[in-house]
Formats: structure tokens, C-alpha cells, sequence
């Protein structure tokens, strides 16, 4: 019984990266991702894109659907302003394992809240478990056939106001059509597509901005 690959994630950030110091567990997750094993994080080229769209919208309440190791939570968390909190939501329970202690190894647990379980079962649940009225952030980085149901879900529950920003990963590659064709066609959003590459590699991937006009 040998370990997983993200369980060598963690310990190359327990090994390299200081603690209580966001940006440097980032950069050893982004270098043991490039030089030791691929993983699916969203990665350096995409995530600068997430950090000037997180710093713009600055939200006080932060949504992640699909924490995986926690790197794009890390990411998020640590602009966030004074009070800001980020609620992320994990399916895998050895995902949600590892994030835990990546996520307390930069040192701003305090700033999220982990979930583990289903998107579609955690979402209606999210103002009774959590207090959220709605989110000013969303970032969907879960299962791509989720994207669209769960946009959906968001705005039936009432967790959506004008101008709240979702920003989506995977759009090309492995590719989310319904959930992108959905957001451009309807007459709610106001979206724009971020080219990018899937992170690590040269394949062409990108993240779509939408804007949920009430
Ligand atoms: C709450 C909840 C959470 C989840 C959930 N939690 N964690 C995930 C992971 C989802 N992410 C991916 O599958 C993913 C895949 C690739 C990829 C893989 C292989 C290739 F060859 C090319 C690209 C690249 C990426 O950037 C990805 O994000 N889902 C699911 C349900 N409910
Ligand atoms: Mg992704």
C-alpha cells in the first residue's frame, strides 16, 4: 500500500514550503507539479488569472466547488480581505484529507471552511449550515458535468446576487460545452473567455468569467 500522488504533494510541501507562508506553498506545489508528478491543480498560468479576478471582485463570502489538494483554495484565501471566509466543497474524503493540512501548512485555516460530500446535496444546504445569504465568488473547478446542474442549483437556492462573479476551469480542457453554452446564451450572465493552457502542459484550456446580472 504505497501512497497516492497527493499525498506526495503534501509532503513536498511539509518538506519545502514554510510554513504559515501562502506563497510559498503555491510555488512548491506548482514546481513538484512540473518537475515530479502532473497534478489537476488549476495551476501557475491559469491561477494568475483566478488571483486578478479574486483581487477585483475582493468577496467577503468565496465559493470553491472541487477542493482536490486545496492549491486553488490557498490561492483564493489568501487575498481575501479581513473577514473574508472561503467555503469549499470536497467529494473524495482522501482529497479533502490532504487539503486540510495543505491549507493549515499556509496558515489561513481560519479563513476556510472545508465541506466534504456532493455539490448538488451540499449546496442547497449552504444558508442553514454555513449563515451564507449569497456569494460574491464562485469558483467551479469540480466535476465538468456538474458545472452546469450546480450553476443552476446556485441560483434556485437564492445564493446568487447581481454581480456575482463565477469563474469556471476545465472549459476546453476536459471541457465543460453545456455549462459554456449556457453561460453565453443566456440573457442572466454577461461571460467572457480567458485563454489559457491546461495547467503544466501546452494543451490549450481556459477559464470563463461570468457575471450573474440578477
Ligand atoms: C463537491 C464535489 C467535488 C467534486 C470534486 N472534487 N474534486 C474534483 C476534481 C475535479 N477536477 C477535475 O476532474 C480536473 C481534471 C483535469 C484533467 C484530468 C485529466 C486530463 F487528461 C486533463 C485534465 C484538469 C482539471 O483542472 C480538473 O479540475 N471534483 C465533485 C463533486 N462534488
Ligand atoms: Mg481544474
Amino acid at each position: 500500500t504505497g501512497s497516492t500522488r497527493p499525498q506526495r504533494l503534501l509532503r513536498a510541501v511539509q518538506k519545502k514550503a514554510t510554513q504559515g507562508d501562502p506563497q510559498s506553498v503555491i510555488a512548491t506545489i506548482d514546481d513538484f507539479c512540473r518537475h515530479s508528478e502532473w497534478a489537476m491543480n488549476v495551476g501557475d498560468e491559469k491561477g494568475l488569472i483566478l488571483d486578478s479576478i479574486v483581487s477585483e471582485v475582493n468577496p467577503s463570502t468565496a465559493l470553491e466547488l472541487g477542493t482536490y489538494c486545496g492549491y486553488s483554495t490557498v490561492r483564493i484565501a489568501r487575498l481575501l480581505p479581513p473577514g473574508g471566509r472561503c467555503i469549499t466543497l470536497e467529494f473524495n474524503p482522501a482529497y479533502a484529507a490532504v487539503a486540510r493540512q495543505v491549507i493549515a501548512w499556509a496558515g489561513i485555516q481560519d479563513k476556510v471552511q472545508l465541506v466534504e460530500g456532493p455539490s448538488g446535496d451540499l449546496i442547497p444546504q449552504m444558508k442553514e449550515l454555513f449563515g451564507v445569504q449569497t456569494f460574491d465568488f464562485v469558483f467551479l473547478d469540480h466535476w465538468k458535468d456538474r458545472y452546469l446542474p450546480d450553476a443552476k442549483l446556485l441560483e434556485e437556492c437564492g445564493l446568487l446576487r447581481e454581480g456575482t462573479v463565477l469563474l469556471a476551469d476545465n472549459v476546453i480542457c476536459p471541457g465543460t460545452p453545456e455549462y459554456l453554452q449556457y453561460v453565453r446564451n443566456s440573457p442572466r450572465y454577461e461571460s467572457r473567455y480567458f485563454k489559457s493552457h491546461l495547467e503544466y502542459t501546452k494543451v490549450e484550456d481556459g477559464l470563463e468569467k461570468s457575471v450573474f446580472l440578477g
